[in-house]
């Protein structure tokens, strides 16, 4: 039997297996009554039916042929999304990838004679036999492809992952269960305990890598880790979009996606109102920040600004706490240094604001216990009357703190500009973090606020400030912050150096360079690589896998012109125009509309991302990848010769996989390398 043929058979086989699993757990009726035990089977039967219906599609995409040296045992591992095990059979039908021996397969690559993976029950050693990936759609065999038969030259590993990264993209990023390559398997499955920082090329896979990273994090610490509990920050609704589909394609639900902004409104609560994801963008990209106040945006950013902050708030509110004695009737007291006492030593380890509540508990316990010296019933409730009165009078007198109040004040004494709508309780992007941060200095952080994990994507174009800000609200070592200091475009906000956050997180993090591209051709990723280099200091340049594909084209413009382009790249399924202004856009997304051209005008703020022909400026592009990308007006006009506007094109390259244009009127960029 040939190879295609047994794996026919082996694949019958257990997707008979998988259906009878599958109508025995779905035979079983839900229980909804409140027995635990019961309510606990239940769930495990769930878990069960949802892992069961993922395989039954397409119950595995790799097979492993490991000898145990040990056992002298060679056995065939088929790998999967989601794990199958028979009660009836000793070995797993199919093997979770994120399970320890399905490393292996990731890490392997074909010159290791011995090899090892850990068990829970310690280090398993033995060799590899066979390396296999195997394409299952809809139930049916497509594809055999061997990356590695002992005895046989090894082909490298490398022509399935092209295979995988010729396809074409439609609306939504994919899981990469089947090809993850090894430096991405090592940051997938790296210490928990220590948080993890990386710096990847554009397209080098890191929004999928993190995500990949919770679903294992998940599946091998499920006691400790809770799905509600981890969240994703990306920098928009339209990428959450894009996002979404990736985790539950594994097999994982309930992880929270969220943007910062989202998450600072939800803790601040309604009084307060941010600058539209529209206003913000658009100020930055288009109307252009003053240099001064870009100054200002920066400090607001920096720990110093934080600590100095933290400084005032402490002294603030060690100036509020009561100073007097509490008297509330003649010959009763409660002498202030008994109040000290109680606030610098029970006290000391909750925040002010309950500091005040438990100090007014206090106060009121210490009315009743007084009152019973009186013993007239009539003068005990009168006594009682006064004495509550007079604490709620003493706890009045230590006033209750405000944090917008005590953020204006702090900006002011500091000389920093204080506009309208600040004190109106608007806020702009750079006030969230120090606004959280008060109002954290001021109740404290609950125990239930705090993340199991934490992703920070495009972390770049966050501040030092929200770094530390948000490592507050996550269990020590539960950051997974991930970014590309080339696609820093955000210049007044983020950072240029990844130092900053190596100090706020702890010197024990995990610091990960990725610089192999997987989503762009060679000729995309040199020609890329070509604007990034005239940056000074630039972060290491993407490497290319060797896919190679047509070369970048550089035009004039003309309507006719993208119209023929787009005929040329009709087969592809996602294309955009990435123009610089959102005007450009809007015109283009007319012209296009009157020669019957279908595409979508995506603007800030969408929450959907429609996939098809899309144009766009280029600053909103960040995250996403297209099939066909043609960049319009790449002129000296539109990208002067400076580190923003070559980080602008960078971006903007650096989303096409397969197909690269520039077009210009007049005078082309000096930036543009030809
Ligand atoms: N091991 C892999 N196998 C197949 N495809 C991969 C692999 N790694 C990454 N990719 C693909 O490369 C593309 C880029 O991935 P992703 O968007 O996660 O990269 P990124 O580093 O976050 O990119 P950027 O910073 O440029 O937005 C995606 O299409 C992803 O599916």
């Amino acid at each position: 039997m040939n190879q295609q043929d047994y794996e026919v058979a082996v694949l019958k086989m257990s997707l008979e297996k998988i259906d009878r699993m599958l109508a025995y757990v779905q035979n079983i009726p839900i229980y909804r009554g409140d027995d635990f035990t019961q309510q606990v089977l239940e769930e495990r039967r769930e878990a069960m039916r949802q892992s069961l219906r993922i395989a039954k599609q397409e119950p595995y995409f790799a097979r492993l042929d490991f000898l145990e040296f040990d056992r002298d045992e060679k056995k065939s591992l088929y790998i999967g999304k989601v794990g199958v095990h028979d009660d009836k059979e000793e070995q797993p039908l199919v093997i979770d990838w994120r399970a320890p021996v399905a490393s292996l397969f990731y890490s392997f690559n074909g010159s290791e004679e011995d090899v090892y993976y850990e068990s829970p029950d310690g280090i398993v050693e033995g060799e590899i036999q066979l390396k296999r990936n195997v394409v299952i759609r809809a139930r049916e065999l497509r594809r055999v492809v061997d990356s590695y038969v002992e005895g046989q030259e090894s082909s490298g590993g490398d022509e399935f992952l092209l295979y995988k990264l010729g396809e074409q993209k439609d609306n939504k990023l994919k899981d990469i269960v089947s090809t993850i390559q090894a430096e991405q398997n090592s940051i997938i499955r790296s210490d928990v305990r220590k948080p993890l920082l990386i710096q990847g090329a554009a397209g080098s896979g890191k929004t999928t890598v993190a995500l990949h990273r919770l679903a294992f994090l998940l599946y091998e610490y499920r006691e400790r880790l809770k799905a509600e509990r981890m969240m994703i920050f990306a920098p928009n609704a339209m990428f959450l979009d894009y996002i979404a589909q990736v985790l539950p394609e594994l097999g994982v639900g309930h992880i929270q996606q969220s943007t910062y902004v989202d998450w600072v409104l939800q803790k601040l609560g309604e009084a307060y109102e941010v600058e539209s994801t529209e206003d913000r963008i658009f100020t930055r990209f288009e109307l252009q920040v003053e240099p001064e106040y870009q100054a200002v945006m920066k400090e607001k950013g920096s720990l110093t600004f934080r600590n100095q902050l933290k400084k005032y708030v402490e002294e603030e509110l060690a100036n509020r706490m009561p100073v007097n004695d509490f008297i509330p009737w003649a010959h009763g007291i409660v002498k202030k240094e008994t109040i000290q006492n109680w606030l610098t030593q029970d006290f000391v380890h909750s925040p002010p604001l309950k500091q005040r509540e438990r100090l007014q508990a206090r106060l009121k316990r210490w009315v009743e216990i007084e009152v019973r010296m009186f013993e007239d019933e009539k003068e005990r409730k009168e006594y009682k009357t006064e004495g509550l009165k007079a604490v709620r009078r003493y706890i009045n007198s230590w006033k209750k703190p405000d944090e917008l109040k005590l953020y204006l004040h702090f900006l002011q004494q500091k000389d920093y500009p204080v506009s309208p709508l600040l004190r109106s309780g608007k806020l702009m992007f750079e006030d969230l973090a120090p606004m959280v941060f008060i109002r954290q200095q001021l109740i404290g952080i609950d125990k239930e606020d705090r993340f199991d994990h934490l992703v920070i994507d495009e972390a770049q174009d966050l501040s030092p400030f929200i770094i530390s800000l948000l490592n507050d609200y996550t269990k020590k070592g539960g950051l997974t912050i991930l970014g590309d200091l080339a696609q820093g475009i955000h210049g007044e906000e983020g950072i240029v150096a990844w130092d900053s956050f190596v100090k706020v997180l702890d010197e024990n993090c995990t610091y990960v360079q990725m610089e192999k591209s997987y989503r762009s051709t060679m000729e995309i990723i040199e020609y890329s690589n070509g604007i990034l280099k005239q940056i000074k200091n630039h972060p290491p340049l993407a490497k290319p896998v060797f896919r190679s594909g047509e070369p970048v084209k550089v035009t004039t413009y003309s309507l006719l012109f993208m119209l023929q382009w787009l005929k040329d790249v009709k087969a592809y399924e996602t294309i955009a125009f990435l123009t610089r202004t959102k005007k450009e856009a809007e015109m283009l997304a007319l012209e296009l509309k009157e020669a019957k051209v279908s595409a979508t005008l995506v603007r800030a703020g969408d929450t959907t991302y429609q996939g098809g022909i899309s144009i766009l400026p280029i600053y909103l592009s960040k995250g996403f990848e297209f099939d066909a990308v043609m960049l319009t007006n790449v002129s000296s006009h539109h990208y002067p010769n400076d580190s923003i506007h070559k980080k602008l094109l960078y971006v903007g390259c650096t989303r096409a996989l397969h197909s690269l244009s520039l077009s210009y009127e007049g005078t082309l960029s000096p930036i543009i390398p030809l």
